[in-house]
């Protein structure tokens, strides 16, 4: 029997052979431009203005960005180095079964910037379509975005290059446009010397925290594309090249748009295209193209991300039935609709509560402990329970992650501390798992080899 699904992707999460990689320099820039370039990172930049003074917000995007990218580069390289997605990268560190707690908190985190990003384009498609033609209908423009979203994705990682490879350029080109009649009909020098709030939310480091942990929301996605590249340098550089272009790009819009929104008098509102179309309905227009493309380009890695997330927990299900089924999750999910937007700020202080941790035992696990050493076929299948620790589950990471986690929540939530949370967390979950660890594996007489750390020191 013909089977309708065989034309849909195939992908697993074993390593992907280094003759079947498909991303050279060009495909991974467009990738992390496509997937960075998104309306939720617009919407992060519009935070930082009017608290923080414009060129100051332009200089902390670059500099958090610049800093952020560097473990972004880096996890993504894991992926590049062992043909690994990320959530079973994480068994090295957590252990074979370990790992299904981040991968199942991956799974529904990805979720939820789904369906913001959603609802978002939804929003900016039915103001485009609303000005061309009078019709309304914000449920409607999400579901159809959705639907492209999830049609893409079924395909697997190469729908999804594709697509990037298509729309990365077009945003960039676009933005570029709405950037231009920007500086041409406003005064740049009335947005430069415009003066910041006088009771600012946001201090300047914890401003630089949150460009920081917007790369860190990515590290859990890095190597589920990153492993389709051929080359390690082209990776890193491409990489850490388009996530820096694409937040440059995106979240300077928001702080460009929310600081001539201010100096014009207009209606604040929480989306951008509705702040530009009422400075130029013409150009809002533009703007909605560009930001309902910036969501399709994100949102089919986040679910391709949270499907290989789910196979990282279930590596036995074909890939195209838990795709659909989060497809239809992440549709209805944006159909919460303005909640979303209004608990934006709280999502993303909990992605960074929950991921940096995270993010910072992968790499302390992988670059320090392991000396870029994963036994990539090994991680997948377990047979030799090299990274089983004790019943699948490694304490010390656990112990650490609680630790970092306990930590990041405290001083976001409870005690929000001046210098912001994230850098704080990376560096000190790093260091109390690689404690841990060390300590772990000379004090009590456990053989290194359980912890797979060789034979060495
Ligand atoms: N990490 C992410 C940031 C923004 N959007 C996403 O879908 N994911």
């Amino acid at each position: 029997m013909a089977d309708f699904t065989s034309s849909f992707g195939q992908d697993s999460v074993h390593p992907v052979p280094r003759d079947r990689r498909s991303m050279g320099f060009f495909s991974t820039f467009s990738l992390w431009v496509g997937a960075n370039v998104v309306v939720t990172t617009v919407f992060t930049g519009m935070l930082l203005v009017p608290d923080l003074p414009y060129l100051q917000a332009i200089a902390i995007i670059l500099l958090g960005s610049l800093v952020g990218g560097v473990a972004l580069a880096l996890t993504g390289n894991i992926g590049m180095r062992t043909g690994l997605p990320t959530m079973i990268l994480t068994r090295g560190a957590f252990g074979h079964r370990g790992a299904a707690l981040p991968s199942a908190v991956n799974t529904i985190v990805l979720i939820g910037w789904s369906w913001i990003q959603a609802y978002m384009a939804g929003l900016s498609l039915d103001h485009a379509v609303e000005y061309l033609t009078g019709y309304s209908n914000v449920a409607l423009f999400t579901i159809l975005t959705e639907i492209i979203v999830v049609v893409i994705t079924i395909y697997g990682h190469r729908g999804i290059e594709r697509t990037e490879n298509l729309i990365a350029t077009a945003m960039l080109v676009l933005s570029v446009v709405v950037f231009g009649y920007m500086f041409m009909k406003f005064n740049i020098g009335n947005l430069i010397s415009m003066a910041a709030s006088e009771h600012p939310q946001l201090t300047v480091m914890v401003a630089f925290d949150i460009v920081v942990a917007t790369a860190f929301s990515w590290l859990s996605s890095a190597s589920d594309y990153n492993r389709n590249c051929r080359a390690e340098r082209t990776a890193i550089v491409g990489t850490y090249f388009g996530y820096n272009v694409a937040t440059l790009v995106a979240m300077g819009l928001g702080a460009t748009v929310s600081g001539f929104s201010i100096l014009g008098n207009m209606t604040q509102t929480y989306d951008p295209t509705e702040l530009i179309g009422q400075a130029n309905p013409a150009l809002g227009f533009v703007a909605a193209v560009v930001i309902f493309l910036s969501v399709v380009s994100t949102n089919v890695m986040a679910l391709y991300s949270a499907t290989m997330s789910y196979l990282a927990i279930f590596p036995g299900h074909r890939y195209w039935i838990p795709t659909a089924v989060m497809g239809i999750i992440a549709t209805a999910g944006a159909m919460l609709q303005n909640w979303l937007l209004e608990h934006f700020q709280n999502f993303l202080l909990m992605v960074g509560t929950l991921f940096i941790p995270v993010g910072a035992i992968l790499l302390t696990d992988y670059y320090i402990l392991r000396r870029k050493n994963y036994d990539a076929l090994e991680i997948v299948t377990g047979h030799k329970k090299l990274y089983w620790y004790r019943n699948g589950v490694n304490v010390r990471a656990y112990l650490a992650y609680i630790i970092g986690a306990a930590f990041a929540y405290y001083f976001s939530y409870v005690h929000t501390l001046p210098t912001g949370a994230t850098v704080l967390t990376f560096l000190l979950t790093s260091g109390v798992y690689w404690v841990l660890m060390k300590a772990g594996a000379s004090a009590e007489g456990e053989s290194r080899a359980e912890y797979g750390l060789g034979e060495e020191a």
